[in-house]
């Protein structure tokens, strides 16, 4: 590899899974420049550019001279926020797009998600044949299966930019922000008590790590002959695990209770589309967000887990850290969310 293709740029680098990601990079001997809407930290050998992503003159300055972009930027799903997505992920990333053609970029990979095919009913051992899904369960969905239909259709080995996508699975590890945070909040409110469904529903959950493995593996192998070029990649544990069980096990580890006691999914999922239309219904008045939205409880009660073989056959990929690890390592770093703490 030579000097100049080691040369990358992370938007989104000042996020969960965009930090780690360019932690890795730093140790694997990149040169990195973060473009990200907020700097969140300090790396030495790492360059911020501070800047929306929607910029493309912005963009233009953080991308000189580099070859290989990933793009890691998105608003929060729990953000809800229709105007925001479509904006950041569909016009930023024809933006990202334009900014790589113009600035010589030959290399784009792109953090796109399994859920473009999940429509709130059982995938099991999806493949990335699934058509996208119809009826995506939220904006956030909708707006992330727009942008990997346009990182994909940019691939053009004649142009010399060579795209691709990978699309993980329920990330964890440290520092995330939002999974174990939001259990941990919904236990101390006292809502963690509930099992929606039977709770054999099994579902992939991603550390951290195993992901960063494939950005970095498929970004390594994107070359005009590989056969990932313009090609989308499920990336997770490989280990399906009941969703349950999952969360019980980061509940206990941080010192709560498991949840116990069952209640049926139509009447969780009911309550919940109740409750998301009343908190439309009355936002003039009133801001309150529910913890559980329709969204959450068909994640929380549906199988949801993803094959990974062609990752496997295309790229040589294999998790790097296991779930049992994966969640030992994430219970350690959150000693703050511990109960009682
Ligand atoms: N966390 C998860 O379970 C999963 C995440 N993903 C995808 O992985 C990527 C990274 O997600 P996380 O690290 O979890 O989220 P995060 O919220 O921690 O990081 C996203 C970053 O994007 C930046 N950003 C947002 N809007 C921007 C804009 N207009 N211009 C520049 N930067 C902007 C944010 O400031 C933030 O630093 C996203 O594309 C997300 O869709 C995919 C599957 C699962
Ligand atoms: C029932 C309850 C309160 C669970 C708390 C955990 C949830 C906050 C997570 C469980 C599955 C997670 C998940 C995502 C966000 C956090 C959860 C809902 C994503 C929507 C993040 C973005 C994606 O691309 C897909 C993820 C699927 C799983």
């Amino acid at each position: 590899m030579t000097k100049s293709s080691k040369r990358c740029a992370v938007i989104g680098g000042s996020g969960f899974l965009g930090r780690h990601l360019v932690e890795k990079l730093l140790g694997k001997g990149y040169t990195v420049s973060v473009f990200d809407i907020r700097q969140s930290y300090e790396l030495p050998g790492v360059t911020f550019h501070q800047g929306d992503l929607c910029d493309k003159q912005a963009l233009l300055t953080a991308l000189q001279g580099v070859s290989l972009v990933f793009h890691c930027a998105s608003p929060a799903p729990a953000s809800d926020d229709k105007a925001l997505f479509q904006r950041v992920n569909i016009q930023g990333t024809h933006t990202v797009l334009q900014a790589c053609t113009e600035a010589g970029v030959q290399k784009v990979v792109l953090t796109s998600s399994a859920s473009v095919v999940f429509e709130g009913t059982d995938i099991k051992d999806g493949r990335e044949d699934l058509p996208y899904a119809k009826k995506p369960i939220d904006y956030y969905t909708e707006t992330k299966i727009e942008q990997e239909k346009l990182v994909l259709k940019a691939c053009d080995k004649e142009k010399g930019l060579l795209t691709v996508a990978i699309r993980p699975h329920g990330i964890f590890g440290p520092r995330d922000p939002q999974l174990v945070p939001i259990l941990v909040d919904t236990a101390r409110r006292g809502n963690m008590k509930f099992i929606i469904g039977d709770g054999s529903n099994l579902v992939d959950f991603t550390f951290v790590d195993n992901v960063v493995h494939g950005l970095i593996l498929s970004a390594e192998s994107l070359r005009p002959e590989s056969p990932i070029c313009g090609k989308a990649y499920h990336i997770t544990n490989d280990e399906p695990v009941r969703f349950w069980d999952f969360m019980s096990d980061i509940l206990v580890g941080l010192g709560y209770a498991a949840p116990r006691y069952n209640l049926p999914y139509t009447l969780v999922y009911g309550l919940a589309l109740l409750l998301w239309l009343l908190s439309l219904l009355l936002c003039p008045l009133v801001a309150f967000k529910p913890t559980f939205t329709p969204m959450r409880v068909a994640l929380a009660g549906k199988h949801h887990f993803y094959s990974c073989s062609r990752a496997k056959q295309d790229m040589g990929y294999k998790p790097v850290v296991g779930l049992k690890d994966g969640i030992r390592r994430t219970v350690e770093s959150y000693p703050h969310l511990r109960h009682g703490a």
